[in-house]
């Protein structure tokens, strides 16, 4: 979802993550999940969810020394005709490493946030033994993960320094 979505539901709150949150949160995230691996604590891949998982999956992967790296790519799109009956959908553009995957056992899949829970649970269904973490949850989506750092209401809208940049305000009293 963009923040130019017609369908995005008004948010409230505006919740802006800078580079160094974002780089604290995930390795924050990567120290809750070290040691909790199946195979003695150890993790056998990091998978990053497209796009917005590729950072903190980088840092995650390079908190916990793990070098085997993939991505699955999952698009999320409205479906249905009138507003009244349309449904969140989510479909993989690209998959991981068949082999390296299997059930997902000692796979740990990481993305930036879960917010309907419309990804995650498109993800639990193909890799039912994964571990799914991400960085940031909002509630609705929160039964979809099992590790997450940092809760932020519903009606909040996430905004990551990926998707910023620095530019002039004027000043609170105005300029003569
Ligand atoms: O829980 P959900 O409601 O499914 O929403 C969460 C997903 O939405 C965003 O990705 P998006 O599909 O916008 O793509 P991007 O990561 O490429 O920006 C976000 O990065 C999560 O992957
Ligand atoms: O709060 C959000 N921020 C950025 N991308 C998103 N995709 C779903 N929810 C969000
Ligand atoms: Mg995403």
């Amino acid at each position: 979802m963009t923040t130019k979505d017609p369908n995005r539901l008004p948010h409230e709150k505006g919740f802006h993550i800078s580079w160094d949150q974002i780089h604290r949160d995930s390795r924050a995230l990567a120290w809750r999940l070290d040691g909790l691996g199946p195979d003695e604590g150890h993790w056998r891949a990091v998978v990053a969810i497209t796009r917005g998982g590729m950072a903190p999956a980088m840092i995650v992967a390079r908190e916990l020394d793990i070098r085997t790296v993939d991505t699955i790519s999952v698009k999320s799109y409205h479906s249905g005709g009138g507003k009244a009956d349309q449904r969140r959908e989510a479909e993989v553009l690209k998959s991981p490493d068949a082999d390296m995957m299997g059930d997902g056992t000692g796979i740990l899949i990481v993305d930036d946030l879960v917010d309907s829970g419309k990804t995650l649970e498109l993800v639990r269904d193909l890799y039912p033994k994964a571990h799914l973490a991400t960085v940031y949850a909002k509630p609705q989506g929160e039964p979809q993960v099992d590790t997450f750092i940092t809760g932020v209401s519903q009606d909040t809208w996430i905004f990551f320094p990926w998707d910023m940049a620095l530019q002039y305000v004027e000043p609170y009293r105005g300029t003569d």
